[in-house]
């Protein structure tokens, strides 16, 4: 990561500002405290000096983001920067409290623009598939730095302390010296900054002229509110955090009902620290390329569990451990949240949205540091007797942090809900397989289109069922693109030629291989472009067919060919799959329309679309010789001189397999199928179908601008 050079430069310059900005904080809370002798006057003067930090992203947030979308990002860092230079010189310079405060106040004002501006660069120096990396390594060190500044002001306290009563300089000057280097840390971040030539303004497509300041600012807030993704994404960040204030709030008296002390606390608190820093760093690393989208709902929810255990077991070790895990989840989550913001919001928007999550988190934690205490001053200690001796702890801080636990829960669901683009792929197995380290499915690009896949047995309907959808839709005014799952373009017409030559003899692999392409071939050349461009996609038949009739048929295994399958296609999953269920018997060739033999009398007239002639053995023979040239179909075909009820129990058993095969593939992901009884007449087939096509198309967030 640290080899590519502007990334580099980059990142040591904000190492060298998170270090500056901690001795900062240090030095400004002594010296407020310095500054004042009665000890309440300390605790007002801290009080005012945490708010007068505060302030500024409560009020200024948002202009601030907007304002980082327009400038040169570069210049607004280099500017910001020297800004911050001077004020905190002119700190001990001036050294009196208000001084101190009004410069806080501009300090924390300027990081505000400056703070967009950079977290919208990065993506700018970093490619996207190392944005993860690259966060890991930005958030380590602006919090790693932390214990680092603490070092080096204690080091200062002490040589002033020593060097201060003979050499007069030294005197009181700890502080002072903190606040230089801390002034230093931001002249030196300048230079830097002004070296990274890449980094410019916020790329604006041409669409006519900008807007103004106040509608980019309410555009910002749009983009949040309407994309499901960021939506997602904030709530599940501020039900982080909120998890994460109560816990800062709370600990120590919970450490307190549990019989600990301060050292107890401060055990509870390294723990966190060691859990966060632990998920920030292995987290992405170990889960390889795990969705990210999921990662992030499924991380809060995590956190959200262990805090309810956390609040509902009365120990004070059990809790140290689980403490672990908290932070743990929430490092990942908070790694994933940040890169996913990154690369997912548009360039043009993305200093807004970062500025507004940040105004939003610090008004989070403000409403949660000061309502958690209150809430828990206010419902008491009680001690609830079930029976006997049974008695459950009531007291204020149980109830408080179970119920931020399970707030952190219920936002972690309604995240994951919000954000998963993966609708259908079952959540553990995929976690499990990228916990032992497979490469999982891609994650694919969003797109506003809608993909549909008709599957089911030779007669069972599709045609019919794909043609009623179409004219419903068309009549809405949605492009709808019709397509077939087999030998769609041109290359998969010569491809499906070859697989339907009895002739040519495929080994299974070969045959699989073949098959594979054309779905390549089919999903990259009409389905993904149709998506892209917005339009609802019907395919008669996709991968379920071919899973379907080749493991009916050859010794392939369903698992294997389903790793294929999802290569080939890139891992596009259909929105909706309708399954026209048909019973084995009752699944016809419809070209040939034959009845075979051995099937008549025993299903007459449970579908009216038996409508062929009589059938005969020869012509049960002839129709599985009309689909014996089909892949896949092995019964029949060379079977010499067997007879014809032989044959047909076995093309009878072969069917049985396929719709198996649709059965198994529709149950193990029932969300993404819709399984309809195909003897039903096929205008009830189709109000169902439709009524759920409805609410999909109706769900798909329109693409922004629309
Ligand atoms: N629900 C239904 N009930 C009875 N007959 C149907 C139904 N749906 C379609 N059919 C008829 O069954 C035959 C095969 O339907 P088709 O849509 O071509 O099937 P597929 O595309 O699955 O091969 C056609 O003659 C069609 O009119
Ligand atoms: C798509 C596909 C079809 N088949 C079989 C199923 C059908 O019996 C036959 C023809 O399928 P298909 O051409 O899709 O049309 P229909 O079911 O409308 O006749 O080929 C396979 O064996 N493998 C496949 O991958």
């Amino acid at each position: 990561m640290l080899r590519i050079p502007e990334f580099r430069r980059m990142w040591i310059q904000l190492s060298l500002s998170s270090l500056g900005d901690w001795m900062g904080l240090l030095a400004t809370t002594a010296l407020v405290a310095q500054l004042q002798n009665s000890f309440s006057g300390q605790a007002y003067a801290i009080g005012s000096l945490l708010i007068v930090r505060l302030m500024p992203a409560l009020i200024l947030g948002p202009l601030a983001g907007a304002l980082a979308d327009r400038l040169d990002r570069r210049m607004t860092m280099v500017v910001t920067d020297v800004i911050r230079f001077g004020l905190f010189v002119s700190i001990p310079l001036i050294g009196t409290l208000e001084w101190l405060l009004i410069a806080s106040f501009l300090v924390e004002a300027v990081t505000l623009v400056w703070a967009p501006a950079k977290d919208a660069s990065v993506p700018h120096l970093v490619p996207r598939e190392r944005l993860a990396a690259a966060n890991t390594l930005s958030l380590i060190m602006t919090y790693g730095t932390a214990p680092l500044a603490a070092a080096i002001f204690t080091l200062l306290a002490t040589i002033s302390r020593t060097l201060g009563s003979s050499v007069s300089f030294f005197r009181d000057s700890s502080v002072d010296l903190a606040l230089y280097f801390n002034a230093a840390t931001f002249l030196g971040s300048a230079i830097v900054i002004w070296g990274l030539k890449n980094i410019g303004r916020a790329a604006r497509p041409d669409t006519g002229p900008e807007p103004g300041f106040l509608a980019s600012i309410t555009e910002g807030w749009r983009f949040v509110g309407q994309d499901r993704l960021v939506r997602g994404l904030v709530v599940g960040i501020l039900g982080g955090f909120a998890g994460a204030g109560c816990v800062i709030a709370l600990g120590r008296l919970y450490v307190g009902i549990l019989g600990g002390g301060d050292s107890a606390y401060g055990i509870l608190f390294g723990a966190v620290f060691v859990g966060l820093a632990g998920g920030m760093a292995a987290g992405p690393k170990l889960l390889g390329d795990y969705s990210r989208t999921r990662l992030f709902g499924v991380c809060v929810t995590g956190a959200g569990i262990t805090l309810v255990i956390v609040a509902i077991i009365p120990n004070l070790v059990i809790a140290c451990i689980l403490v672990v895990a908290v932070g743990a989840f929430a490092g990942v989550a908070w790694v994933t949240g940040y890169t996913l913001l990154q690369a997912e919001v548009s360039d043009e928007l993305r200093g807004r949205t970062f500025a507004l999550v940040q105004s939003l988190v610090r008004v989070d934690l403000l409403l949660v540091l000061a309502v958690a205490p209150a809430l828990v001053g206010l419902i008491g200690s009680h001690g609830i007797h079930l029976w006997g001796d049974i008695t459950v702890r009531a007291d204020g801080v149980t109830v408080v942090l179970l119920g931020g636990g399970l707030l952190a829960v219920a936002v972690g669901l309604f995240a994951y809900r919000q954000m998963d683009e993966r609708v259908g792929v079952a959540v553990w197995p995929e976690l499990w397989s990228a916990l032992r380290g497979r490469k999982p499915a891609p994650t694919r690009p969003r797109h506003s289109g809608l993909f549909v896949a008709v599957e089911g047995a030779e007669g069972a309907g599709r045609s019919t069922q794909v043609e009623l959808l179409r004219s419903w839709l068309a009549a809405s005014g949605r492009e709808v693109v019709v397509t077939s799952g087999s030998g769609a373009t041109a290359t998969g017409a010569r491809l499906r030629e070859l697989l339907f030559d009895p002739s040519a003899h495929l080994h299974p692999r070969t045959e699989a291989l073949l098959a594979a392409a054309d779905r390549a071939e089919h999903v990259s050349r009409v389905i993904e472009p149709a998506l892209a461009r917005g339009a609802i996609v019907i395919t008669d038949r996709y991968v379920d067919s071919w899973v379907a009739f080749q493991c009916a048929s050859r010794s392939v295994d369903a698992a294997e060919l389903a790793v294929l399958a999802q290569w080939a296609t890139q891992a596009l999953i259909p929105d909706l799959t309708v399954l026209l269920d048909l019973p084995a018997e009752l699944a016809l060739p419809p070209e040939t329309g034959v009845t075979p033999q051995f099937l008549a009398g025993e299903h007459d007239g449970a579908r009216a679309h038996a409508d062929a002639d009589p059938a005969t053995a020869t012509a049960t023979d002839a129709a599985i010789n009309g689909i014996g040239g089909k892949p896949g179909v092995e019964p029949g075909r060379g079977s010499g001189d067997r007879s014809g009820e032989e044959i047909g129990a076995e093309v009878l058993a072969y069917r049985r397999r396929v719709r198996d095969g649709f059965r198994r593939l529709a149950q193990e992901e029932p969300a993404r199928y819709l399984t309809v009884d195909a003897t039903r007449p096929r205008d009830e087939i189709h109000a169902e179908v439709r009524a759920i096509v409805a609410g999909r198309v109706k769900r798909r967030a329109a693409p922004l601008g629309a």
